[in-house]
């Protein structure tokens, strides 16, 4: 996990930091970083030859791009800057780079606009930076459309344009970047954008303006030993509700999960019992609900469908009094029964949500996903339940104190990678973790066991099992 700072945070390290060194120094250490992640990203080319767009707005961020296009000109890349505002430029960054001989292109209507975005190997997006607020003016919308319909590889400067800083929320269109080369701080709203980030310090000293030190130092005591006094209750036993005959897999992918995780006792009460046994034969399996035993923790939802039958166990698991879980299925169930919920918020009980974006529009129809820390947020504050918003970046709520996850990799979006992760936080839920501890540490280790998957060249749901610890 890591620190995350505010537009208002850095600004203040900045005027620190400007007094220190002067802006031309900070510029062209900015600039060195963002030539040098350009650099990388060119590294299948021939780097003399090949060929960088800038896009250029009217401020710092701007003058950042210029400055780095002086710096991969001066390496033998062929460098065109597309000025957004020709009457508005960093006038001594657009000085150096005429004299280091960039080219300047300006307006839409020159015809060989396609083409230049079309040839570009690279594209560093200095349109805005953090100085502005999103949406876009169209004609830089404009310049960043032209750039997200090329297969360049995208450098954003210090943030995506269109991306707002704090938030993260992206109201219109946004420049897809591939790495966001970030300055001094990892600005709040960047946490949740897929693609790579690289944060150059440049001489800031933001120490004391950190919003949210995610760390995960309670994972070694999630998942320590048991001690010699243990027996097979002691660390909590987690009950897996799910499955159908229609998705047999997502019960054993999720059981699979917390035998592999924390393996003490896991239950399962369901209609796959059999299949469940059959693959995990220690977990502990039943047809019903009310026929599992004792559990500190349930999970419910993962392909149990939402036939009156899966209504029926989701609704004897809701009135637990230990945490639940709610994923899938049982999520989409919910959004049509929604006293089901207030009936666990009423009693103050532990409840968990693991929506993927597609099942929170279902729950909470009018919060709006283009700003996703936010909406989990206002939705975790609304249920009374940890929210775990699924997606390349997983957001973490209780409303009060928000994670976000990095940990992870593409090769996690595939089927049956959420049955696992829903058993993964339902087997820390049952040590007896607070519920927001629990879900962070599992978004956390699952993503982590997708990198561990895909480095050791493997990928599927039922493999990440093998790399949760
Ligand atoms: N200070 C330092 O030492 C260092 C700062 N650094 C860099 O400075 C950056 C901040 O620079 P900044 O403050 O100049 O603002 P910036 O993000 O370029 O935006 C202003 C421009 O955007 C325009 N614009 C505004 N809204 C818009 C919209 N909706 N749609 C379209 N355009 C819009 C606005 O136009 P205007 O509104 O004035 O007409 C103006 O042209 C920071 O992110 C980092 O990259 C680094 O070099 C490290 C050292
Ligand atoms: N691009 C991505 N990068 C990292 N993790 C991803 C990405 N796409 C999906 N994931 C993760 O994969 C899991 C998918 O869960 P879900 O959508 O519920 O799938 P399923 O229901 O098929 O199991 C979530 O944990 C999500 O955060
Ligand atoms: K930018």
């Amino acid at each position: 996990m890591i620190s995350a700072y505010t537009v208002a945070g850095v600004l203040r390290a900045e005027s620190v930091a400007l007094q220190r060194h002067g802006p031309t120094v900070l510029m062209y250490r900015a600039a060195f970083a963002v030539a040098q992640a350009a650099l990388a990203g060119l590294s299948g080319h021939l780097i003399p030859g090949s060929r960088a767009l800038l896009l250029v707005g009217g401020g710092n961020n701007g003058g950042d791009a210029l400055v780095a296009g002086t710096i991969l000109r001066r390496r033998g890349v062929a460098v065109t800057a597309f000025l957004a505002n020709p009457k508005q430029v960093h006038e001594a960054a657009l000085a150096q780079f005429l004299k280091a001989g960039g080219r300047v292109v300006v307006g839409m209507e020159n015809t060989s606009v396609a083409t230049l975005f079309g040839r570009a190997d690279v594209i560093i997006d200095g349109l805005v930076g953090i100085g502005a607020t999103p949406p876009l003016r169209p004609a830089a919308a404009a310049l960043v459309e032209l750039a997200n319909a090329t297969s360049a590889y995208k450098v954003a400067v210090d943030i995506p344009s269109g991306v707002h800083p704090d938030t993260g929320a992206a109201p219109g269109v946004s420049f897809a970047a591939d790495v966001t080369v970030t300055f001094g701080g990892v600005k709040t709203g960047l946490l949740a954008q897929p693609g790579e980030l690289v944060l150059a310090a440049v001489g800031m000293d933001v120490s004391a303006e950190a919003v949210d030190a995610c760390s995960l130092t309670e994972i070694p005591g999630l998942l320590g030993d048991p001690g010699t006094r243990a027996d097979k209750y002691s660390d909590g036993v987690v009950c897996v509700v799910a499955g159908s005959t229609t998705y047999p897999g997502a019960a054993i992918l999720c059981v699979g999960a917390a035998v592999r995780l924390r393996p003490g006792m896991v239950r399962y009460a369901g209609p796959q019992a059999a299949e469940v046994v059959r693959h995990w034969p220690e977990a502990v399996a039943t047809g019903t609900v009310s026929g599992a035993g004792r559990s500190q923790a349930w999970v419910v939802g993962p392909g149990m469908g939402t036939d009156q039958d899966a209504l029926d166990r989701l609704t004897v698991v809701i009135d637990k009094p230990e945490p639940v879980l709610v994923d899938a299925d049982g999520l989409t169930l919910v959004s049509r029964h929604p006293h089901l919920l207030v009936s666990r918020q009423l009693r103050g009980r532990t409840t968990v949500l693991t929506p993927h974006e597609g099942e929170f529009a279902r729950l909470f129809p009018d919060l709006d996903l283009s700003d996703r820390l936010t909406a989990t947020r206002t939705a975790a504050l609304r249920s009374h339940a940890v929210v775990v918003l699924k997606g390349s970046a997983t957001i973490i709520s209780d409303g009060a104190h928000t994670f976000v996850n990095r940990t992870g990799c593409g090769w996690l979006a595939s089927a049956g990678t959420g049955d696992v992760l829903s058993g993964v936080i339902g087997s820390l839920l049952a040590t007896g973790a607070p519920p927001l501890t629990a879900a962070a540490a599992g978004v956390f280790l699952h993503g982590l066991a997708g990198e561990r998957l895909h480095a050791a060249g493997l990928a599927g749901a039922s493999q990440l099992w093998d790399h949760l610890r």
